[in-house]
């Protein structure tokens, strides 16, 4: 039976004029896994074509935990950008019940780290190690604070009782709102927000608090997980919440409010820990994330504030300058391939063996 393919097909045409190519400033991912060794063959010249810098984050096995290990890191991801690619690699440190302080100055002074990531122990991917118990990292996030180096959030209760689709909800609520008001000078990053709640939150909060918006988040809601057979593919946490949750992100992002930006959060997986008993949460989406961007703004008619959402905002928040590059993207469909290597089977990335209507040119 045919489905409703906001996510599998490209839009059909608009019959009014429209544009066929927008050039942009490059943009930047402020939130991106990259994983390391054979991974970053196809995960980093995705990237590297479209953005100009990605904020990438410390969930490897183990976790970077030290500058020393972040700034190794960088060394590979460098090592894997395709010749004459300028990407940038921004540094984070995976914050454990034991960081201490003096790491954060250390990572401060050392130019590379660039934020620093706050995972609840077992919330997501790779987050055995993160923390148990917040309220304990106060001294750490007075350091933070005092460096001005920003605190990037996973924001969901890992606590049993919870519902899975309440966790972002029950965490902002609990811990988030709290925490903020206790370090009033610390930047914070509520990461991959995912409900109206969420998006209400942002903006209620004083100035420094920010979110990322991935691009499945803006394309998916619970059904395009769940109906007519559960898609793997489209699974990851936090996980995509009730249509009327999606319109709060839509509304956010082309609304033109600096405190929402672009972290695609494209997390690959071997196609086995995918489509498996028990599979892995994480979308993959760095091969076309701007020109899948490009349709969710179209579709909103808001494709003169693709810019500020995936340029401007999140620089400003990170202190940074907009990106000096633009890229360019054309309407001209081209067919997303079903999979791209990766170690242990290949990836299948969004919308794989559909078409996505922009394209990046040359
Ligand atoms: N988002 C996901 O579903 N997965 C991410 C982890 C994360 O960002 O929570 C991953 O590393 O696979
Ligand atoms: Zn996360
Ligand atoms: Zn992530």
């Amino acid at each position: 039976m045919p489905r409703p393919d906001r996510y599998n097909a490209a839009p059909a045409r608009t019959p009014m004029r429209a544009m066929d190519r927008i050039t942009l400033i490059r943009p930047d991912d402020w939130h991106l896994h990259l994983r390391d060794g054979e991974a970053l063959a196809t995960t980093v010249p995705h990237a590297a074509a479209r953005f100009g810098r990605a904020i990438v984050m410390p969930n490897l096995r183990p976790p970077v935990t030290t500058v020393a290990a972040a700034e190794a890191y960088r060394r590979r991801i460098l090592a894997a950008r395709p010749p004459g690619a300028a990407f940038e690699p921004l540094m984070t440190l995976y914050l454990t019940d034991t960081t201490p302080p003096e790491e954060i100055a250390c990572a401060a002074a050392s130019g590379l780290v660039r934020a620093v990531k706050l995972y609840p122990a077992g919330a997501t991917t790779h987050a055995e190690a993160g923390v148990t118990d917040p309220l304990r990292l106060d001294p750490v996030l007075e350091a933070m604070a005092a460096h001005d180096l920003p605190l990037l959030v996973h924001g969901e209760v890992v606590d049993p009782e919870v519902d899975v689709f309440d966790r972002e909800a029950v965490f902002i609520d609990r811990v988030l709102g709290p925490l903020v008001e206790r370090h009033p000078r610390l930047r914070v990053v509520l990461e991959h927000v995912t409900t109206r709640h969420g998006v209400a939150f942002v903006r209620a909060a004083r100035p420094g608090v920010a979110a990322t918006i991935t691009v499945h988040h803006l394309l998916l809601n619970r059904n395009d997980l769940l109906v007519g057979g559960i898609r793997p593919h489209h699974y990851c946490l936090p996980v995509p919440k009730r249509e009327a949750d999606r319109l709060a992100l839509l509304e956010a992002a082309v609304g033109g409010d600096p405190r929402f930006f672009l972290g695609t959060d494209s997390a690959p997986h071997p196609r086995s820990a995918k489509e498996s008993a028990c599979g892995c949460a994480g979308v993959y989406t760095a091969h076309a994330a701007v020109e899948l961007l490009a349709e969710v703004f179209e579709a909103a008619g808001a494709l003169h504030r693709l810019e500020a959402f995936a340029a401007r905002h999140g620089a400003a928040f990170h202190g940074l300058a907009p990106h000096p590059d633009t890229i360019t993207l054309v309407r001209d469909p081209w067919p997303v391939p079903q999979r791209y290597p990766f170690p242990d089977g290949g990836l299948v990335p969004l919308r794989a063996g559909g078409t996505v209507a922009w394209r990046l040119a040359a």
